[in-house]
């Protein structure tokens, strides 16, 4: 073990002095060319206990680093220990030495670890440098970055440990100052404690051996310790795992670092739009498929500083229903964020406005739903359906919830990778079924709720954007005036209704062909009412929204 330091006052010309650390036996080198002994006042108690041993020496350092004892002894297995966060750390820290490993740790950790009864060998002992400048350095030294970096594969690598006496750390398990929970606390924290919960030695170690992976088995989330205790016992190669362990320590300092930033720009401006951005993204659930069920999506909440208590429907909870799926939760933010506070009278202006899109809707309130109103809901009858209950996609009541980000495939899909299912009694010939193709090209993408009117490879007229399908289809219809007839129309998801409603219009408008991609429950009245007009009506089982 080689110790440099700097003790202004201890001045020996000329000599090289050693000495044994009494705890770990470990020869301490302190070098000194120009006569000045370096030391911090743990190193000086080193020294001092150490008075006999010390002894001047006209060898040079090479050979005296020769004579030195192992730091830590080969051919055991090392965990490195230094958490901020300690909880499971009696469970993890008694299972590793009944794995036959030896644990080094910085002071807190070892401290906790002593407390339960598990042997550690201090940081100190291994740099022989005590921790300083108030925790800044505990474990920045080549002595345990030596020993987590080194490639077990590579000689020269090895070489080096073994001609500087340093031994190799299989695990590195650490967490950090818990910068995210201090600087969103509701205590007041000023800017120098801010800087002080800025985790330096950790990020360190932890990208080290995220990058040494293939030696190194890296630990942040103390949910990982079952399974890190298990991968040990069975003592199998299983790099996917190494390589798991080593992503999610990237992606924990990339979020620590991220909240850093945001908070030091915050610190420095008043400017809401940074030049340059990263949000940390936590994954919420993943959905059951994006805009359209042949694309995957997921959605994450945003932990950026500036989301936390901002409302929003990322934290929504969900008391019972299906899974939500993307649209649900762009419909349901919608939906949250103009709900209003006049809880019976605000429902019905705003059935009002437009019953007929309220259908399949999602209807969100801001205050609690009492007996009255929830009758309303249940009572309230379908516009054009007498028959009909309302039907409601969602209903949100009010929750504490906060901002996310949705995710998703791309939708790709070309008319190509679509079966043109003909279910009405008449077929359409094949130039209007390839103006369906055309026309279903074209809806792919249009804003939902979209319908597109195409004839002779030309689009005619489209809808889009409208919060019911009818209405998208009056926009298009508009648009196509008189060559409407013998047209084809394609719809990117099915008709919630048919007789007076869309599907009726769209017939006694004089189109020739209907494309649309069924599953509604009412399919058997869109038929019906193509047979009875004589349209083509074709089911492609694909929907495309777009929002
Ligand atoms: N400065 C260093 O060399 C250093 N090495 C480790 N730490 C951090 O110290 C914490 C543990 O400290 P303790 O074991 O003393 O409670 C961990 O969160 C770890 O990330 C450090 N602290 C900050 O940078």
């Amino acid at each position: 073990m080689l110790g440099l330091g700097a003790a202004p006052s201890t001045t020996i010309p000329n000599t090289i002095y050693s000495c044994i650390n009494p705890n770990t036996n470990l020869l301490v080198l302190f070098s000194n060319n120009q006569g000045r002994i370096n030391s911090f006042s743990s190193f000086k108690s080193c020294l001092v206990r150490n008075l006999s041993r010390l002894h001047t020496s006209s060898k040079p350092i090479k050979d005296m680093a020769a004579e030195k004892a192992q730091s830590p002894a080969s051919g055991d297995r090392h965990a490195l220990i230094s958490l901020s966060d300690k909880q499971d750390l009696a469970f993890f820290g008694n299972g590793l030495p009944d794995l036959g490993f030896k644990i080094v740790s910085t002071g807190g950790t070892a401290s906790s670890l002593e407390s339960v009864g598990v042997s550690v060998t201090k940081v100190e002992q291994i740099t022989c440098f005590p921790e300083m400048l108030d925790g800044r350095i505990k474990t920045l030294h080549p002595n345990i970055h030596g020993g987590i970096l080194a490639r077990r594969d590579q000689k020269n690598h090895m070489k080096a440990l073994s001609d500087h006496k340093i031994g190799t750390f299989d695990v590195v398990v650490v967490n950090l100052y818990p910068f995210y929970d201090k600087v969103t606390s509701k205590g007041v924290i000023d800017f120098e404690d801010g800087i002080e919960n800025i985790d330096i030695g950790g990020p360190a170690m932890i990208r080290a051996a995220a990058k040494n992976h293939k030696d190194v088995l890296v630990v942040v989330d103390s949910e990982d310790y079952p399974e890190l205790l298990e991968f040990l016992n069975a003592d199998k190669d299983d790099q996917q795992f190494r390589r798991k362990l080593a992503w999610k320590a990237f992606q924990h300092v990339a979020s620590y670092d991220s909240a850093v930033s945001e908070w030091l720009w915050k610190q420095t401006s008043e400017d809401k739009f940074p030049p340059s951005l990263t949000v940390p993204l936590l994954l919420k659930s993943p959905l059951r498929y994006g805009e359209n069920p042949h694309q995957k999506a997921a959605f994450y909440v945003d932990k950026r500083l500036s989301e936390v208590n901002a409302g929003g429907i990322a934290t929504a909870i969900q008391h019972h229903g299906k899974e939500m799926s993307y649209n649900n939760y762009l419909d349901a933010d919608a939906a949250w964020n103009s709900s209003r506070d006049d809880i019976l009278e605000a429902y019905r202006l705003a059935v009002k406005a437009d019953p007929v899109s309220a259908f399949g809707g999602i209807v969100a309130f801001n205050v609690e739903v009492d007996e009255a109103l929830a009758k309303e809901i249940r009572e309230f009858r379908s516009p054009t359906d007498c028959e009909t209950r309302m039907f409601y996609e969602i209903v949100v009541a009010s929750k504490q919830v906060g901002g996310g980000w949705l995710a998703q495939d791309s939708d790709d899909s070309s008319p190509q990778d679509i079966q043109f299912n003909v279910v009405s009694e008449k077929s359409p010939q094949d130039s209007q079924l390839n103006d369906a193709e055309f026309a279903w090209l074209c809806v792919k993408h249009v804003k939902s709720n979209a319908i597109v009117l195409a004839k002779n490879n030309c689009m005619l007229g489209m809808g889009s954007g409208q919060p019911n399908r009818l209405e998208s289809l009056r926009i298009a219809l508009r648009k196509a005036g008189e060559d409407v007839k013998g047209a084809s129309l394609a719809s990117d998801a099915f008709f919630p209704f048919a007789w007076k409603d869309a599907v009726e219009e769209a017939c006694e408008s004089g189109v020739s062909v209907i494309a649309e991609p069924g599953g509604s429950i009412r399919d058997g009245d869109a038929i019906d009412c193509c047979n009875k007009y004589g349209v083509s009506l074709v089911f492609t089982n694909v929907r495309h929204f777009r929002h």
